[in-house]
């Protein structure tokens, strides 16, 4: 062994040791940092640091090294606090709940898990409006639902809700959904008399099960839900469209696959909240709005668009409830508020209207437009 190979084989001994120490001294100042939670107390103690440097400066058997030293023990020192830091902030952190209409293996489900860290938690509501409820109460954080399907269109009971509870959209969830009848296992095709299903399986489905008119189709709240009930029953008789996952989770069979009309089917899903979001990264805007009913009015809301080039993603119109023949427009765009052309077209869109809201600025999903 060389001499220089024999010194960084003691000093790799020495880092050993080091590094068990470093281990030990981190792990000990998360234990004053959880003292320091309970008590209410700051993580920095400057006195308390100018006494480890100084104790430590007095162990020190070669004074050359004192500047280093010092150096040191206060780069140990910060590091500590901001471990201590990390352990404070993941005390206080609860965990976000997000809540989707359905049971475990439905779309809303996935596109949740997708969208948000897999660490929340995850709240099944039956109906879309009890998911608004759900974050009206405080009961969730954030809500996930269905606002389009890229074959079937609007979901305009969602529309309708976003407008009546006067929630932010703060991101949104493409997924491409694959449709499949599913039944108990060992039924085939010819055993089948009811179909269960959302409205929404049952009409990206429809070519499919236009070939079989003597099937009852019963729509369900949910695809998953769907898959529950035809599991809970085991008869053959009964069958679901839903997607592969429900049918793994409730251990049923596929009796025939991808039954969705189009191939690229798409639902596009939005994240709501009780606050709006600072806009950071964001690509797409929502906004909701009336006019008067006149000639021309939506005209000049469009013409915003035109002559500060913004691209116009979406536009849907829903009747207000009791002013009969007059009409919620919701509309996306691209586009961040950080923009000077954005802020123009929107403020175009006020003056012109009777009602605005900004719905969000938020991150468009790649496969949304
Ligand atoms: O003694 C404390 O209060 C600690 O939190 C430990 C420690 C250290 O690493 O030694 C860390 C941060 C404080 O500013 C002072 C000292």
């Amino acid at each position: 062994m060389s001499r220089v190979d024999q010194l960084r084989f003691i000093i790799d001994d020495i880092d050993k040791n080091i590094v068990r120490l470093f281990e030990k001294r981190m792990e000990t100042a998360e234990k004053i940092a959880q003292y320091k939670l309970e008590n209410n107390l700051g993580i920095l103690n400057t006195s308390r640091e100018e006494e480890v440097i100084e104790s430590a400066l007095n162990e020190l058997y070669n004074k050359d090294y004192r500047d280093e030293l010092e150096e040191f023990i206060k780069k140990l020192m910060e590091i500590s606090r901001r471990v201590q830091q990390k352990r404070i902030l993941g005390m206080g952190k609860k965990r976000i709940k997000i809540g989707f209409q359905g049971v475990e293996g439905s779309f809303g489900h996935q596109a949740a898990i997708e969208y948000f860290d897999k660490d929340a938690e995850f709240m099944e509501y039956m109906s879309f409006e009890d998911v608004f409820k759900g974050l009206l109460n405080g009961e969730t954080d954030y809500g996930v639902l269905p606002i389009e399907n890229s074959s079937t269109g609007s979901i305009s009971s969602v529309y309708d809700l976003i407008g009546e509870y006067g929630f932010y959209i703060v991101g949104e969830k493409c997924l491409r959904i694959k449709q499949n009848l599913i039944g108990v296992k060992g039924a085939s095709i010819k055993d089948i008399k009811e179909i269960y299903s959302h409205t929404q399986g049952f009409e990206q489905s429809s070519s499919f099960l236009k070939k079989h008119q003597e099937w009852k189709l019963i729509p369900y709240h949910n695809t998953a839900y769907s898959a529950k009930t035809v599991a809970l029953s085991n008869d053959f008789t009964k069958a679901a469209i839903a997607s592969e996952k429900a049918a793994r989770l409730y251990n049923l069979d596929i009796i025939e696959k991808d039954i969705n009309d189009n191939e690229h089917n798409y639902t596009r899903f939005v994240i709501i909240s009780r606050k709006a979001l600072e806009y950071i990264d964001t690509s797409k805007i929502s906004v909701m709005f009336s006019i008067k009913h006149r000639a021309g009015e939506l005209y000049k809301v469009l013409e915003g668009f035109h002559l500060n080039n913004v691209n116009m993603l979406k536009i849907e119109s829903r009747p207000i409830k009791n002013r009969p023949w007059e009409y919620m427009f919701y509309i996306d765009f691209e586009g961040s508020l950080n923009d000077i052309d954005i802020v123009k077209s929107i403020e175009k869109i006020k003056n012109s209207s009777t009602y605005f809201k900004l719905l969000g600025n938020y991150t468009a999903d790649k496969n949304a437009s």
